[in-house]
């Protein structure tokens, strides 16, 4: 046994080893011919994004090795290979979070699956409250930058010993979100004309289930954050870990209470309502950008 598997044993149930990695990917690419570029990872009631692919071969989550199971609305939990025009993608009908109960590890699981794949590029998506007060309920935030607030607290999916099969033991963050990406995307954005409701940000992930208090809101502003979600930072911290090149859509679903005097209440059937109102106009960017970042080849990450 190695040393650091010594130090650090991983729990029977544990998904985490390179070898379970390497079970899963290899079982996926012995079922389909897809060799993935381009990964897409569908946030709350954003599965639809997967529709616009041909040639779909779909895996549900519980058939697949290793991989966890969605269980919350609007996480379909499908894996859906497929080609938009030349690219091929794989999308991820749902995605995982901390409070279903899942370990970071097996809420990152996926993405280390893409890199063994082939995957260069990855593209997440998601629901999330506004906080900056210009947001209104159907902007769509380019992600900038993150607060990861679950790892000021020790939540983190790279604590633990450091696999260099995948990356470095002290990753840079300062750069999680490609600048050519996010380039690219507003020259998408103004081509189609919706500037007016497409916005740069910081998200702030929080370990929920709970939506925010007013004083916790007010503090994530006083933080410098724009929107706020309780999931993406992990996949995008494990994805920049691994050099894959990240971009990351947030949809501002509902706009998070500052103020006591405010009657309305956040619920997740509204946060599934306005991402259903918006699915249309996000399949259109997220083809865009995938057939254009593949064409254009950007190297830098
Ligand atoms: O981040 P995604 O999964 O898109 O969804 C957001 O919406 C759900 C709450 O309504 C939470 O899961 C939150 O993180
Ligand atoms: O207001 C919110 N807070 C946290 N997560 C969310 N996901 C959608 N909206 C929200």
């Amino acid at each position: 046994m190695d040393p650091l598997t010594r130090l650090y044993p991983l729990p029977e149930s544990s998904c985490c080893s390179f070898e379970n990695y390497n079970l899963t990917t290899e079982w996926l690419l012995n079922q389909t011919n897809h060799r993935p570029k381009v990964a897409v990872i569908c946030g709350s009631g954003l599965g639809l994004l997967a529709d616009v692919a041909t040639d779909k071969k779909i895996f549900r989550y519980q058939d697949i090795p290793n991989f966890p199971v969605s269980t919350v609305a609007g996480h379909e939990g499908c894996l859906v290979f497929g080609m938009i025009e030349d690219t091929p993608c794989v999308f991820m009908q749902g995605h995982f979070h901390l409070y279903e109960g899942y370990s970071l590890c097996q809420v990152t699981f996926p993405v280390r699956i893409f890199k063994l794949m082939g995957v260069e590029t990855v593209l997440v998506t998601n629901a999330s409250g506004g906080i900056c007060p210009d947001f209104k309920v159907g902007d769509i935030m380019i992600m900038k930058d993150h607060i990861n607030l679950p790892g000021f607290a020790g939540q983190h999916p790279l604590c633990g010993p450091n696999d260099e099969r995948f990356g470095i033991r002290f990753p840079c963050m300062s750069d999680a979100y490609s600048k050519d990406l996010r380039r690219l995307t507003l020259d998408i954005v103004s081509e189609l004309g919706c500037s007016n409701y497409v916005r740069e940000g910081v998200y702030c992930m929080v370990s929920g289930p709970n939506f925010e208090t007013i004083a916790e809101a007010r503090m994530l502003r006083i933080l410098g954050c724009d929107s706020v979600g309780m999931s993406t930072v992990p996949e995008v911290t494990v994805a920049k870990h691994c050099g894959l090149r990240v971009l990351g859509l947030s949809l501002i679903t509902n706009k998070v209470s500052l103020d006591y005097s405010r009657e309305e209440k956040v619920n997740h059937e509204e946060v599934l309502e306005i991402s259903k109102m918006r699915t249309e106009v996000l399949q259109k960017l997220a083809t865009m950008i995938i057939t254009r970042c593949q064409q254009q080849s950007i190297n830098t990450h």
